[in-house]
């Protein structure tokens, strides 16, 4: 049989992960990425924010301290911005460096540059051309399959152009040299409360500017009320119902101004108005590549384009923005290109977790469906106050909401606000994807004392004698 040829445009989690698996079931793959692989995943996204908020977590042990008995004898917390930068920016970079390499040892081969599609296509296959930083075309490869994985980019008003001193992106602030006198983050979406609650729980005072009602309107609101409290008893400060019309630069700081005329003012400004797929130059419209309503590659749920042969994964596709979906659409990709056995998408079986202080992790039917009764469903809610682990640890803000299906008992979703609840949705996204009912997890016999006791005693409560007989 020939050897599939596989050209990924983009090296992110969509095109690391679809190029590994690939590359293991013998097609001939070459990766082009323009800003060095790992994709702004690893480089400025995701692994950046996630250390900066291990950082934050550490400070917040160290204040917390007091609730166990333990003081810093009057000292202050201090954090040195300089060095967190630094070592963020070196583990992001080595990060990258990690997967190219194993990229390389696993065959792949990975040129620098952007992709794009000849304005002249030969036909039955694909012609891509990889242009350099200079503008020109370095190299042109034939494909027979090509995967678009290339990402997204902040989105920018044009009134609040991010300038990387005062007016930042979430690319920005690891330029950083000095530590913010006053954060205003503009946007309470995930990347906002992330970032309001990560710099807040490092001792940076902050402003987040929410248009809605209450912050993370996307989540459940009693886990949206949870971070508010925190985040206000932290010292942070909410401006509500408060959408930015503009943000510039004023004396030593910056004023954002509100649509209904209200003016914030601090020092720095971080835009956190979401993201745009990058399409632009991509040549789709030499391949016929469609976009959907709202500018994403068009995709159904093994990853297919509009054009057969040509498929995308991750951000671009706008399914959903997670590096753990990006990876998976692109393995599920490959799978299929390459005539392996593949099941869809099934974006209900997947965990995501806002790390916050605490973290809101969840997995399943949103809450919002069953608590409505769209959905006929059992519901437990059981306040992190109640499980002995999380009083040891003074761990007291937060719950693990658990629900399953009225008849069955089938667990069909959960949201938990904890420290880790990263972690601690786990076996829940496990019993929704392999459809366990409560009385799996509740005869389940765990660790006590742990958090994940709280897990197993929700199944226990949400047990009928029906779902034993
Ligand atoms: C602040 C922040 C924090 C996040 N935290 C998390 C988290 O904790 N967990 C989680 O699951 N998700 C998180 N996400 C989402 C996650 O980062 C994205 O879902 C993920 O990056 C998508 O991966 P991707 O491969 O589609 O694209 P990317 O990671 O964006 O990679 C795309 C790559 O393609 C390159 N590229 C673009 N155009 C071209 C071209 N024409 N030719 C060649 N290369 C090109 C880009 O330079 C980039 O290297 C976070 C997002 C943000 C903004
Ligand atoms: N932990 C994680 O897994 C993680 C972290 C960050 C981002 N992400 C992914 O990225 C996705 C996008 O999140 P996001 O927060 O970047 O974007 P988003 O689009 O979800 O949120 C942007 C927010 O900004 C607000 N906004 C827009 N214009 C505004 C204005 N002029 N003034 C004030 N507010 C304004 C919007 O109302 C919205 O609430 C998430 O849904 C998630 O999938 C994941």
């Amino acid at each position: 049989m020939t050897v599939l040829r596989i050209v990924i445009l983009g090296g992110g989690p969509a095109g690391y992960e679809s190029a590994l698996v690939a590359a293991q079931l013998g097609a001939r793959v070459t990766v082009v990425d323009r800003d060095g692989i790992g994709g702004s995943a690893v480089l400025t996204d995701c692994v950046p924010s996630k250390t900066l908020i291990s950082t934050s977590d550490r400070v917040t042990a160290m204040r917390d301290a007091s609730r166990v008995g333990v003081g810093t004898g009057g000292g202050e917390v201090v954090v040195d911005f300089a060095a967190v930068n630094q070592r963020i920016k070196e583990l992001a970079q080595q990060q990258s460096e990690d997967i190219a390499e194993r990229l390389v040892r696993e065959g792949v081969t990975v040129l620098t540059g952007s992709g794009r599609f000849s304005a002249s296509q030969p036909g039955r296959t694909h012609r891509i051309e990889v242009v350099d930083a200079a503008g020109g075309v370095a190299d042109t490869i034939e494909a027979d399959v090509v995967l678009l994985a290339t990402g997204g980019t902040p989105r920018v008003l044009s009134t609040a152009v991010p300038d990387g001193e005062r007016i930042l992106s979430w690319r920005d602030v690891y330029d950083l040299t000095e530590v913010p006198e006053h954060l205003i983050v503009v946007g309470s979406g995930v990347t906002g409360a992330e970032f309001a609650s990560g710099y807040s729980e490092a001792g940076v005072p902050v402003t987040l500017v929410s248009s809605r009602d209450r912050v993370l309107p996307g989540e459940d609101p009693d886990a949206a009320d949870v971070i508010e409290q925190v985040f206000t008893r932290r010292g942070g400060t909410l401006v509500k119902q408060a959408r930015a019309a503009a943000v510039r630069r004023s004396g030593g700081g910056v004023e954002v101004e509100l649509t209904d005329g209200r003016v914030v003012t601090g020092s720095h400004a971080l835009m956190c108005v979401g993201s745009v797929p990058n399409v632009e130059g991509l040549g789709l419209e030499h391949a016929g590549v469609a976009l959907d309503e709202h500018g994403y590659i068009a995709v159904d749920r093994v990853s297919r384009t509009s054009v057969p042969s040509i498929y995308a994964a991750g951000d671009c596709t706008g399914v959903l923005l997670l590096a753990s979906v990006a990876g998976m659409q692109g393995r599920i990709a490959m799978w299929h290109a390459l005539g392996e056995a593949v099941a869809p998408l099934r974006l209900k079986t997947v965990a995501a977790n806002i790390f916050t202080n605490p973290e809101i992790a969840s997995v399943g039917i949103p809450y919002s469906v069953v608590a409505s009764g769209e959905l006929p469903a059992r519901i437990v809610k059981l306040p992190l106050a109640t499980n002995a682990r999380a009083k040891m640890q003074g761990h007291l803000d937060g719950f693990v909401k658990l629900y399953c299906r009225a008849a069955t008992g089938h667990v069909i979703g959960a949201v938990i606000v904890a420290p880790n609840a990263s972690e601690l949705i786990f076996p829940v996204t496990l019993a929704v994807q392999r459809s366990l009912t409560v009385n799996h997890l509740a005869a389940t016999i765990g660790v006590y004392p742990s958090l994940s006791g709280s897990v197993a005693e929700a199944a226990r409560q949400l047990m009928l004698h029906d779902d034993l007989d």
